[in-house]
């Protein structure tokens, strides 16, 4: 699909490239991507106005799509791919990921989230919400990608005040650690892991860092009845109540689930203005026994996101994957044929998803930040191509993704992602060396 094709140079950082004949919203369009990352020019024809492009990019028979956004993910637990299934929530993180999780290192970290990196971008993701272990190794991971994320060290005290003391301070290194590397593609978030494992002045400390550093905070709420209920009663109160007392709640808040909120809970969160990331794929396979109930949240105001969830509840990080679940699970729980079309599902990867993440509005217009997807139409699951929207959420699947745009800048092209093998090479021995520690250590 290109007239570079075997340029390497296109994965250059500041080159600028013309997009030819690509199909914008059903019309065929020329679209210019400056050296800066920027879309300059969307036209029926390119003006020649910014100068000559150092790429070509032949868009014939694309769509041309916004980037997708992953607004939950631990993107390490790639490792973790297929290591414990079929299991219920509780037992699973306690008995089988958590155990495993204390013997990661950082190395670990760093190849797992290039692995990631890579297997989102396979799908059209081109910024994520992470929140895991050895986060200043994410970054460099992120950095190396060439992808964005927002960042968060998962806070978890189980109200213990030395365990509190080293989140703290963990976060504290983090949000240092990025704001040192300055790069607009990367954002740190404070991540209290959930109200069920962040004691009151976890929590308390997590909303009053995010103030005053002007961050956001990502978090768990209400996954399963269980927590819910139990969260009644020790607080006498539902989860979204007690976030909102410790401050925890606000337009800067990305909370993912939702499954067994109420309705005066998705109401409180419309008006604060929260945004909620769906995980259609991870609920139904930890069988959390309810489907987020979208549409009240949307009728409440609340901005609904769409998330994978990590690698081991889901079990891989294809955002095409997720739309299609989340658009037929909301159907098939509500009883409803009519609830999350595509179009919405599509906002949901879209504009609501970069909009969480503070990456921007996530469309297609001059002046904005370059996140492109070129999806190829000349394949089985695109044909015929009576509503490129239906195709994207319904029928695609990441074999039809083509070329993937972050910031102008190429990570993608011809199905062709730089280094790949080395990347897997190097996840699988980390995921194979982490086991072996863990069972050495029993
Ligand atoms: C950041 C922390 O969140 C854990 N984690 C991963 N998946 C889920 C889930 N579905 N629910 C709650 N916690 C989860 C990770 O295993 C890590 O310990
Ligand atoms: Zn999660």
């Amino acid at each position: 699909m290109s007239d570079n094709m075997n340029d390497i140079d296109i994965f250059n950082e500041t080159d600028s490239i013309l997009i030819k004949k690509t199909l914008v919203n059903g019309k065929i369009k020329d679209i210019f991507v400056s050296d800066t990352g920027i879309i300059e020019e969307i036209s029926d024809k390119y003006s020649g106005e910014y100068g000559e492009p150092e790429f070509i990019i032949d868009g014939e028979s694309t769509v041309a799509s916004p980037g997708f956004s992953n607004t939950h993910t631990h993107s390490a637990m790639t490792l973790l791919r297929g290591y414990a299934d079929d299991m219920h929530l509780q037992e699973w993180l306690s008995e089988k990921i958590w155990p495993l999780e204390a013997h990661l290192s950082a190395e670990d970290v760093y190849n797992g989230t290039m692995l990631a990196s890579i297997e989102m971008i396979r799908s059209g993701t081109i910024a994520f919400n992470d929140m895991y272990f050895f986060m200043e190794e994410a970054a460099r991971a992120v950095y190396d990608s060439g992808i964005k994320a927002v960042l968060c060290h998962g806070f978890i005290d189980f109200g213990n005040e030395e365990k509190r003391e080293a989140e703290i301070k963990a976060t504290e290194k983090l949000c240092e650690h990025i704001k040192s590397m300055n790069n607009p593609r990367i954002k740190a978030a404070v991540g209290p892991h959930a109200p069920y494992t962040v004691s009151k002045e976890g929590l308390l400390w997590c909303s009053a860092y995010s103030k005053e550093n002007d961050i956001g905070i990502h978090i768990h709420l209400s996954e399963t009845e269980q927590e819910v209920k139990d969260c009644i009663e020790q607080n006498n109160k539902r989860p979204s109540k007690v976030l909102d007392e410790c401050g925890c709640l606000s337009k800067r808040t990305v909370a993912a689930h939702g499954c067994w909120l109420d309705d005066s809970e998705c109401e409180l969160l419309g008006k604060i203005g929260v945004f909620v990331a769906h995980n259609p794929v991870s609920n139904m396979k930890l069988a959390v026994n309810r489907a987020m109930p979208y549409q009240k949240l949307i009728d409440s105001g609340v901005n609904v996101t769409l998330g994978t969830d990590g690698c081991s509840s889901n079990n891989n990080l294809d955002i095409l994957e997720e739309m299609k679940t989340a658009a037929l699970l909301q159907k098939f729980f509500w009883n409803s044929d009519t609830v999350l079309p595509a179009h919405e599902t599509l906002k949901m990867a879209t504009s609501a998803g970069k909009k969480a993440l503070g990456f921007g509005e996530g469309e297609l217009k001059t002046g904005a930040e370059a996140d492109i997807v070129l999806i190829n139409t000349k394949t089985p699951c695109m044909t015929p191509l009576f509503n490129w929207e239906s195709n994207i959420v319904y029928s695609a699947n990441s074999n039809a993704v083509d070329t993937v745009i972050c910031n102008g800048r190429v990570l993608m092209h011809d199905g062709f992602i730089p280094n790949e093998e080395e990347i897997c090479k190097k996840a699988s021995d980390s995921a194979y060396s982490l086991v072996k520690r863990y069972n050495d250590s029993l």
